[in-house]
């Protein structure tokens, strides 16, 4: 199996480390790839490559650079049955999701090669009647890319189309567990016909090539999308040297069962919300907040609907949910479900490693439900980041509201009420970026901005028209004759 290399100033490179490391099937531990342990030369070459293609391509006319994106997004679009077959091998995510992670990866790719023919500035009159003032926007320059593992499509286009529709130049580190599925993006880009050193991606461990990136002094900004511990130390990191930043971290989402709530529609939003790629989105609901007079009916429901979901390999027809990411991720949910157990929250369904037949090596863990659980426990404050959601009951709307809010995260955050005021009421005190009414609490459109309040990101919004925020500087312009 080929080793896949780093790609820097338009050719693909060998390490000068010579380390490698292999990716496994979190199914089955079969090898899916091996990738290179880059060490800090190569990332320096990635940035030189950067730094030296930034002038030209900043100058060309945005439509030039959104007819790149064009091409790239056709070009995923091809290739969406390898990606995304690589992407469930790599990662577990189930087939369909996977396809529909790539084609909105395409999406992404179109909705950002559209914004080079987009408006960069406005006309603001000047007190001086003989002015003229407008604004415009420059890019930032190099623009480092640090991404996760849990969407190895979807985040690393929502970040690196903005920065090069921008005029920005990037260098691109993929997490580890998915960098082979980050081969195949940067396959397209490159086949698209990119301008040498536009886009550079490096391989390596995060506390390498990421920190590396973090600190080079000729990268300007730095876009993240990960741990709450790992964004605090880049951002400390990029501010120390006054670089800007960007972090999408974690959340900890609550749904809201108000005692109005339709069952059927807030139980199918639970189970999609909280199981769907094995609980492992930042937007995934986490805790289940239930007034108690519907609290029977809606667990009995709940536990209905549970049973039919069909765990196993995500590339096998009919599978709804994969196995958690990796060995470390799987090791990570169960201490957690131990933990609960151990704080005094009741188990109600599920709470095991699930080894069923074919599956017994597979990092699968059940989906599970905590009840009885109380707002101070680490299950009810911490993210788990895997199938497992915490139910806390309550008596009246405004205590849902103080429960939805006790967390140091604020992404997103949905309430199932057929009252019109109640909604008004947890639009205007909830503490979320994303605040969803009778929707499950993941699901984020690429035209809209995407981001979270509190701990959950550094108070920056990414996609649709937000991206511009971060990806530019805006000069204001005086001119007079
Ligand atoms: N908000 C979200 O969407 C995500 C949240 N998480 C949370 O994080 C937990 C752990 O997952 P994990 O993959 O370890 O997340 P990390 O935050 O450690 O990894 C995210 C990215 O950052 C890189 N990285 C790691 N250390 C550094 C560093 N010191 N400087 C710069 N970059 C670095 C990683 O590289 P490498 O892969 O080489 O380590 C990866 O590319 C999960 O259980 C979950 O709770 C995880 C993924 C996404
Ligand atoms: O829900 C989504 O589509 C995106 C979620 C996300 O950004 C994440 O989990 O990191």
């Amino acid at each position: 199996m080929a080793v896949q290399l780093n790609y820097i100033a338009g050719e693909q490179k060998a390490s000068r480390s010579g380390d490698t490391k292999e990716v496994v099937n979190p199914v089955n531990q079969q090898t899916v790839g091996e990738i290179q342990l880059s060490n800090e030369q190569d990332l320096n070459e990635a940035v030189e490559a950067a730094w030296n293609a930034k002038k030209a391509w900043k100058k060309l006319a945005g439509a030039e650079r959104g007819s790149y994106l064009y091409k790239a997004a056709d070009l995923l679009e091809q290739n969406v049955d390898n990606i995304a077959e690589t992407m469930t091998k790599e990662m577990g995510k189930t087939l369909p999701e996977a396809k529909g992670e790539t084609m909105r990866g395409a999406a992404i790719l179109r909705y950002y090669a559209g914004e080079g023919m987009r408006k960069t500035g406005d006309v603001i009159p000047s007190t001086d009647s003989g002015a003229f003032m407008y604004t415009t926007r420059a890019p930032l320059g190099v623009v480092g890319v640090i991404t996760p593992w849990n969407f190895p499509v979807a985040i690393p286009v929502w970040k690196i189309a903005p920065a090069l529709i921008y005029g920005n130049t990037v260098v691109f580190k993929p997490a580890t567990e998915t960098a082979v599925t980050a081969g195949k993006i940067m396959d397209c880009f490159y086949e698209a016909g990119l301008p040498e050193g536009v886009l550079n991606m490096v391989t390596g461990p995060g506390s390498v090539i990421g920190q590396g990136l973090v600190e080079h002094p000729k990268v300007a900004g730095i876009t993240f999308t990960g741990s709450d511990t790992t964004g605090k130390g880049i951002g400390q990191a990029a501010f120390a040297r006054g670089a800007k930043y960007q972090l999408e971290m974690g959340g900890k989402n609550p749904v809201i069962i108000a005692a109005d709530a339709d069952l059927d529609k807030a139980v199918e939003g639970t189970v999609s919300g909280a199981f769907r790629s094995t609980g492992q989105k930042c937007t995934a609901t986490s805790r289940v907040l239930i007034h108690s007079s519907v609290k029977e009916a809606f667990m009995q429901k709940l536990f209905t609907r549970m049973k039919d979901i069909n765990i196993g390999d995500g590339l096998q027809e009919g599978v709804w949910m994969g196995p958690c990411a990796s060995e470390a991720q799987m090791n990570s949910v169960l201490a957690y479900i131990e933990k609960g157990k151990e704080e005094g929250a009741k188990l109600v369904y599920g709470g095991n490693r699930w080894t069923s037949g074919e599956y017994k090596d597979g990092y699968f863990v059940e989906p599970t439900v905590f009840d009885e659980v109380k707002s101070h426990m680490a299950i009810a404050q911490e993210e788990i980041f895997g199938p497992v959601i915490g139910v806390l009951t309550f008596e009246n709307i405004e205590e849902a509201f103080e429960l939805a809010n006790d967390t140091n995260f604020g992404l997103s955050a949905s309430i199932y009420t057929q009252n019109i005021s109640s909604m008004l009421q947890f639009i205007e005190d909830v503490d979320a970026g994303l605040v969803r009414i009778n929707a499950e609490t993941a699901g984020v459109e690429l035209q809209a901005p995407f981001g979270g309040m509190k701990d959950s990101s550094s108070h920056s919004r990414e996609q649709g028209e937000a991206a511009k925020e971060f990806f530019t500087s805006i000069k204001t312009v005086f001119v007079k004759g």
